[in-house]
C-alpha cells in the first residue's frame, strides 16, 4: 500500500485549482442510472471513489468512460443485479444505489456501505424514507433488500428526525420517479443537494426547494439526460487548501471556489486573523502573521462543516491561547489527534471536546491517515513540521482528494507517494 512522504518546512506559493465536489459526484454517478439516455458529467474529480463507483456501474452492465475531467455513463443497457458485496463496501456513497435502483427498477439489494470510520453512521432515516414511499425494507445477511409495492412507489410527507445529507439525497432519488408528491421536511441544505436537484431537473425531474429545509418532489414517469452537467467545486477541498495556505503559504491563490459555500469557514479564518482577498471565483491567501485561537462547533450546512474541522486543526496550533473544537455531527471524529500528539502537538480531549494549545514545533514522524479528513489534517501538519512525515493508509486521502500530489507539488511542496 502506498505511503505519502512529506519533507516539511517549505513555504507554498502559486495557484491551485479546486476540482468538482466529491460529495456531489458520488451522488450524481448513482443517480445517472435513473436516466434512459447516456449521461455526461464535467469537472469530475480524479478520486478513488469515482473509480470504485465506475466498477459498481460495470457490475450492472453500465458502461462508463472517464477522460480528462469528463465522465460519460451509458445506462441504456443496465441489468438489474443485486449489489450485496464488493466495491459497495469501499465507500459510503454506494448507499445511493439503494434510492437509485429503487427508483429505476422498484427494487434494490445493496450491501451496507463502507466509508470513513468516524463513529456510528446509521441509515435509519434512509430506511424510514423508503418505507414512507411504500417500500418494504429488510436486512438480508448484511445487505438491504428494498422493494416497492406492485403499484410502484407513491409520494409521501417525510420529516427527517435529524438533518441528514445521505437520507435527503436517497429519498430524492427514490421519489423523483414515484407517483405523486413527496415532501421532505427537515431536509439537509448542503450545496451538493442543490447540485443533485439541478441535475435531475435537467433530466426532466421536478425537485423544488433544494437548498432549503423543505424539498418538494413531484414524481415524473422517466428521466432523460440531454445536456452535460458541470459539478460544483469541492468546498471541502477548497477549505483544505485555504487552511494549508494560511498555515504554510507565502501567497497562495485557490481557484474555482464558490465562496458563499464556505461562509462559516471563511468567517473562522478571518476571526483567526488570516488575511484573504475573496474574488469572484477564487481566494488569495496572504502569508499569516500572528493568529488568534478560536472555538469551533460543527453544524449542518450552512454551519461549520464537520469535514473541515480536521483540516483547520494544524492551523489552530499556530495560534496563541486555548482553542476548542466540538464536532456535533460526529463527536468521535478525533482519529487525527493521537497522530498529531506524536508529532508534538499539545491537544487533549475531554468529553468529546478537543482542546488545543499553541505549538511552536511539529516534528515529522510516521502517522496514519485513519480517514480522509484526518489525512488532510496530517498533510498540512506534515508541511508545517520539521523533517519527514510519512503518512500511511494514504488510500483514505486518495479516495477523496483530486490529484493531490500533483497539486501540492504545483504549490512547491516536497511530497511523494512511495510503495
Ligand atoms: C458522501 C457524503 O456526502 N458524505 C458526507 C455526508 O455523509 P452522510 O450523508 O453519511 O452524513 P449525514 O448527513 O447522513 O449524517 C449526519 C448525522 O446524522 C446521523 N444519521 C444520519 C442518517 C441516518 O439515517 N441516521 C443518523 O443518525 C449521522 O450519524 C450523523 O451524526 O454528510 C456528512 C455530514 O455533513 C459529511 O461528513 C460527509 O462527508
Ligand atoms: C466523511 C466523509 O466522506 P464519506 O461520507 O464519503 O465517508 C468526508 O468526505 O469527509
Amino acid at each position: 500500500m502506498e505511503k505519502m512522504l512529506i519533507h516539511g518546512g517549505k513555504k507554498l506559493s502559486g495557484e491551485v485549482v479546486i476540482g468538482g465536489a466529491k460529495n456531489s459526484t458520488v451522488a450524481l454517478i448513482p443517480a445517472a442510472i435513473l436516466s434512459r439516455t447516456p449521461v455526461t458529467l464535467d469537472s469530475v474529480p480524479h478520486i478513488q471513489d469515482v473509480y470504485n463507483l465506475m466498477a459498481i456501474l460495470s457490475d450492472m452492465n453500465v458502461k462508463s468512460d472517464f477522460t480528462e475531467n469528463v465522465l460519460t455513463i451509458d445506462p441504456t443497457e443496465i441489468n438489474d443485479v443485486p449489489l450485496p458485496n464488493g466495491k459497495i463496501k469501499s465507500l459510503r456513497a454506494s448507499y445511493y444505489f439503494m434510492g437509485a435502483l429503487l427508483g429505476r427498477f422498484g427494487k434494490a439489494i445493496v450491501g451496507l456501505p463502507g466509508g470513513d470510520d468516524i463513529g456510528p453512521r446509521p441509515i435509519d432515516q434512509h430506511i424510514k424514507g423508503f418505507e414512507a414511499l411504500g417500500a418494504s425494507v429488510s436486512n438480508e445477511h448484511g445487505a438491504m433488500a428494498i422493494k416497492a409495492p406492485a403499484e410502484g412507489l407513491h409520494g409521501a410527507r417525510i420529516f427527517l428526525d435529524m438533518v441528514s445529507v445521505g437520507a435527503t439525497i436517497n429519498v430524492i432519488l427514490a421519489a423523483v420517479t414515484a407517483k405523486g408528491r413527496t415532501v421532505i421536511e427537515n431536509a439537509a441544505k448542503e450545496p451538493e443537494i442543490i447540485d443533485l436537484a439541478t441535475y435531475l431537473n435537467n433530466m426532466g425531474g421536478k425537485v423544488r426547494g433544494a437548498g432549503t429545509d423543505v424539498i418538494r418532489i413531484d414524481g415524473v414517469p422517466t428521466l432523460e439526460a440531454h445536456n452535460s452537467h458541470t459539478i460544483i467545486p469541492d468546498r471541502i477541498e477548497a477549505g483544505t487548501y485555504l487552511a494549508m495556505a494560511a498555515a504554510v503559504g507565502e501567497g497562495v491563490k485557490v481557484k474555482n471556489i464558490i465562496s458563499e459555500h464556505l461562509d462559516a469557514f471563511l468567517a473562522k479564518l478571518e476571526e483567526m486573523g488570516v488575511v484573504m482577498d475573496v474574488g469572484e471565483d477564487s481566494i488569495f491567501v496572504y502569508p499569516s502573521g500572528d493568529l488568534k485561537m478560536v472555538q469551533i462547533k460543527t453544524m449542518p450546512y450552512p454551519g461549520f462543516a464537520t469535514d473541515l474541522q480536521q483540516p483547520i486543526t494544524p492551523l489552530m496550533l499556530k495560534a496563541h491561547g486555548e482553542g476548542l473544537i466540538i464536532d456535533t455531527i460526529y463527536p468521535k471524529r478525533v482519529r487525527h489527534i493521537p497522530e498529531l500528539l506524536r508529532m508534538g502537538a499539545d491537544i487533549t480531549i475531554e468529553n468529546d471536546v478537543i482542546i488545543l494549545h499553541h505549538c511552536d514545533h511539529l516534528q515529522g514522524t510516521e502517522v496514519a491517515a485513519e480517514e480522509i479528513r484526518a489525512g488532510a489534517c496530517l498533510m498540512i501538519a506534515g508541511l508545517m513540521a520539521e523533517g519527514t512525515t510519512t503518512i500511511t493508509k494514504v488510500d483514505n486521502i486518495l479516495r477523496g482528494y483530486d490529484r493531490v500530489v500533483m497539486k501540492l507539488r504545483g504549490l512547491g511542496a516536497d511530497v511523494e507517494l512511495v510503495d
